[in-house]
């Protein structure tokens, strides 16, 4: 059996962390995953390029080979909007605010998007590895544990990612399909 390789993921946010080691730990996890909790300037543009940007900075600070993941809630009728900057949005306008945004438009359909990042080290270009679930918002339902959690249910469930459980949401959420490609393209750099 191959040894199994040790990865740094730079995050500040323990529920992502919590996520990401429950998905890894199914079927076959090609790394092992320790935290580092660095706060990393987000520039604004793209989902891609705040990845990358992140990534890059993170891989600095770390002195070697990192990953890093971008969280976007994109709203259609908003043009993808909050997307990267939902971090903030939440903060300042909560839950209630994030629907409150939509009134007046017809679709309140949103996509969650999850966007990891490795970075073999400082100066190498980092590669993203992307996953989306399509969705709508809704007034808040189920433990307001994780960030919009509670108003963003997945099409087709009738359930928020809130009122689910964890592992329901990790075999459709953003970041499980985002984690799916990473995962492989670890398994074929160890083989
Ligand atoms: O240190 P990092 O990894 O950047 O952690 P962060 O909390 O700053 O995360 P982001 O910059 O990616 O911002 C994403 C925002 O969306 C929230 N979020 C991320 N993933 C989520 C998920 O699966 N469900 C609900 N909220 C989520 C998260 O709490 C943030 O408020
Ligand atoms: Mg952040």
């Amino acid at each position: 059996m191959a040894s199994q390789k040790r990865l740094i993921f730079v995050t500040g946010n323990a529920n992502k962390l919590r996520e990401v080691k429950e998905i890894l730990s199914e079927g076959g996890n090609p790394v092992e995953i320790e935290s580092q909790s660095l706060e990393i300037p987000e520039i604004q543009g793209t989902t891609q390029e705040v990845a990358i940007a992140k990534c890059r900075a993170a891989a600095e600070l770390v002195g070697g080979p990192c990953i890093t993941e971008d969280t976007a809630l994109c709203y259609v009728a908003l043009k993808g909007l909050p997307g990267p900057y939902i971090k903030y949005f939440m903060a300042q306008i909560g839950h209630e605010g994030l629907n409150a945004m939509l009134v007046g438009f017809a679709t309140k359909a949103a996509e969650a998007v999850c966007t990891f990042a490795y970075s073999a080290g400082p100066g190498t270009e980092p590669i993203l590895f992307e996953g989306r679930t399509d969705g709508t918002i809704v007034p808040a339902r189920g433990p307001k544990v994780f960030g919009w959690d509670a108003i963003f249910e997945p099409l087709g469930t009738g359930m928020t990612y809130a009122e689910m459980p964890s592992d329901q949401k990790n075999k459709i959420s953003h970041r499980g399909k985002a984690l799916k490609k990473l995962r492989a393209y670890l398994q074929s750099l160890s083989s």
